[in-house]
């Protein structure tokens, strides 16, 4: 029997071709064209007409690849060689329509669904918060209603922005109003700064969404939150969303509603290493605007969240998951 590893084909290898040469491609792997089977595509989403603020997400895919150069294949952390145990693929961008949202969530939520019936699970970098919707709906139709993790200092529960539903604030009220989630299995994580009122807390919470608190982050360790997390997501699908502003502004300027209080990145990937063994179906890393970054330090925070991320689907693979 041959082992299917042997056919995978990881990222160039920095040690012949220098890091700042060689494909613009995630972590200088392959595009999706050049392989046979696809495990996990990471796909950009170039869009950003969801945004209430600063504009600019459109161009996080480009940035996030940009610094994800200096990846090195294994992880010490999880004691796994993400490219060596999944054949992960850079598939592109998916083009949606800057100028109509409705008719850019329909392109995303048709290219993941193609996605999901080749048998490909998707790491998608945003873009704003708006494309989780159809990203869920993909999920949601693959998998049935899935637990959402979502790591952010926003809740994006609220309804409407200037009458409109689907904004960067709002997908997680229309997954929710949709039947995509599992409303028992439903988190957030980082959540923090000033409300429109006490009542979003409350609509949250009904819409099924639990709350760690960045400042949770100051009394517990990451461990125990860890532990809270997984309690709450069980052995059910998971689908993990990721908007960069979960960070502070100081780890992760390069956003365009950014808080202050946020998490470390430290602490962020050290909570995404605690979602090993779970099911997880699919994640995105949103609202990386590069206009506002510094020394790319949130295209390095973002990159180095997408490799954990791959990471714990890689130890799923290894472990049978
Ligand atoms: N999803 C992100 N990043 N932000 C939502 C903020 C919505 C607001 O302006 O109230
Ligand atoms: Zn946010
Ligand atoms: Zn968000």
């Amino acid at each position: 029997m041959t082992d299917p590893r042997g056919s995978l084909q990881g990222p160039v290898d920095a040690t012949r071709i220098p890091r700042f040469a060689g494909p613009a491609t995630f972590a200088r792997l392959p595009r999706a064209d050049e392989v046979e089977h696809v495990d996990v595509a990471v796909v950009g989403v170039p869009f950003d007409s969801g945004v209430s603020y600063r504009p600019g997400a459109r161009f996080g895919p480009g940035h996030v690849r940009a610094s994800s150069k200096l990846l090195r294949p294994y992880n010490p952390a999880l004691d796994v060689s993400p490219f060596a145990e999944l054949q992960i693929a850079d598939a592109g961008d998916i083009a949606v329509n800057p100028f109509d949202i409705e008719d850019a969530i329909k392109t995303v939520e048709l290219a993941a669904r193609d996605f999901a019936a080749r048998g490909t699970r998707l790491l998608t970098i945003g873009g704003d918060h708006t494309i989780a919707l159809p990203l869920l709906r993909a999920a949601a139709a693959a998998h049935g209603p899935v637990a959402v993790v979502h790591f952010d200092a926003h809740l994006d529960t609220w309804d409407t922005y200037f009458g409109q539903p689907y904004t960067h604030g709002t997908p997680f009220r229309r997954a929710s109003e949709e039947g995509l989630l599992d409303p028992t299995r439903c988190l957030h994580v980082g959540i923090r700064g000033p409300l429109y009122s006490e009542q979003d807390l409350t609509d949250d919470g009904v819409l099924g969404f639990q709350v760690v608190h960045s400042d949770d982050y100051q009394d517990a360790t990451v461990a125990s939150v860890v532990e809270r997390m997984r309690a709450r997501l069980g052995d059910g699908p998971v689908y993990v969303s990721v908007d960069i502003d979960v960070l502070d502004p100081a780890h992760a300027p390069g956003t365009g509603t950014p808080e202050a209080g946020g998490l470390t990145s430290r602490e962020l990937l050290g909570t995404l290493r605690g979602l090993v063994g779970l099911n997880v179906v699919g994640a995105d890393i949103v609202e990386v605007a590069p206009a506002y970054d510094h020394a790319e330090l949130t295209g390095v925070a973002a990159a180095h969240t997408a490799y954990e991320l791959l990471s714990v689907l890689a130890r799923n693979r290894r472990d049978g998951g």
